[in-house]
């Protein structure tokens, strides 16, 4: 049986025009995402992670331009959606949750209205006292105790994790298809953040939603993950399955981020902490290939020739020495 993807994303580009040159924070990128699985959008601050996720929404600063040949939401074409109709996919196809939730909460409503309010905008024909209880069902679901209390006061008086579990809560109430979810444990400490993923797993099977997981650490992708799309600098520079990219990865960016996970998987002494030198600014890319001025596998032609995707048993990679880092 074919695979459902609830997006499909081909060579997306994401340009700001600003008075000191164009600014290519998304540079070529397609993925896909099947209906139920989650997709991690990984690398470091600055690749274009968060620009990508808001291009899907049209969410972006007024100088961006956006083009792509696809991104079709749901079986819906939108690459040519203006802001407006953009609008109408937030919600009901996708929804976004965010590392700090007073991002997205309004410090001055109570949770009950911004709540409700999210419930009425996808369901307007239920009664006033049917959006209340379904209001106090869905904090009920995310794990938010006391519910009739809780939904009185304003974001500001709850603790870190019941605001992140709050934001949830409103992102799930219109039932999306897709759950953006950018960095969404970051702020939080370790137990709460084992937690959130929990709650996000769970909630996922029983939607059958997808997930667009938005982060820089590779311990958060391991425990939510099916497939990985790996980016730097613009563009995707590997991507497979998360076992795959996990087991074996090919391209020596990735290999360093995974290296720099703490915990089991690699030696103490061996970890690393970061990756040497900085993303490059992406007004002024290096030519070749985007990682070679930080890449320990580097020679001459990777500074003068642009690795092109290669596509090997479902995985895809953009390294010209691919094969030779990894052994093969
Ligand atoms: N409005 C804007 N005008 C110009 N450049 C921008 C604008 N917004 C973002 N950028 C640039 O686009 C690049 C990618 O940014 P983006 O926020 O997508 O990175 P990221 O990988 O998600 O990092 P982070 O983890 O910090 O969110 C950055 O270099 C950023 O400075």
């Amino acid at each position: 049986m074919a695979k459902e993807n609830i997006i499909e994303v081909q060579n997306l580009k994401t340009y700001f025009h600003t008075p000191e040159g164009i600014v290519k924070s998304v540079d070529g990128v397609s993925f896909s995402i099947e209906k139920g699985k989650t997709m991690a959008l990984v690398g470091e601050s600055g690749c274009g992670k968060t620009q990508t996720s808001l291009s899907l929404i049209r969410l972006l600063a007024p100088t961006a331009k956006v083009s792509a040949d696809k991104i079709e939401i749901n079986g819906k074409e939108t690459k040519d959606y203006t802001k407006d109709q953009a609008r109408g996919i937030r919600g009901k196809d996708i929804s976004m949750i965010f590392q700090e939730p007073m991002t997205s909460l309004n410090p001055v409503y109570r949770v009950k209205r911004q709540l409700e309010e999210m419930i009425r905008l996808h369901q307007p024909e239920l009664s006033k006292q049917d959006t209340y209880q379904r209001a106090l069902n869905i904090l009920t679901r995310v794990g938010i105790p006391e519910p009739q209390e809780r939904i009185r006061v304003f974001p500001h008086q709850l603790s870190g994790g019941l605001r992140q579990r709050v934001m949830i809560a409103i992102a799930l109430a219109s039932n999306p298809r897709l759950l953006i979810a950018d960095e969404p444990t970051t702020a939080l400490d370790v137990t709460i953040q084992a937690q959130i993923i929990e709650l996000l797993k769970e909630i996922q099977k029983e939607m059958e939603m997808s997930i667009l997981l938005i982060t820089h650490d590779f311990g958060v992708v391991s425990q939510m993950a099916d497939t990985v799309s790996v980016m730097y600098a613009g563009k995707i520079v590997e991507q497979g399955s998360m076992k795959d990219i996990f087991e074996d990865p090919w391209h020596p960016y990735t290999r360093l981020l995974i290296m720099s996970i703490p915990g089991i998987k690699v030696k103490r002494g061996g970890r690393l902490e970061t990756i040497e030198g900085a993303v490059p600014n992406p007004m002024n890319f290096p030519p070749g290939c985007r990682f070679y001025p930080r890449c320990p596998y580097a020679e001459e032609r990777c500074m003068r020739e642009e690795p092109v995707p290669e596509v090997i048993g479902g995985r895809m990679v953009r390294c010209l020495k691919r094969g030779v880092h990894d052994g093969r």
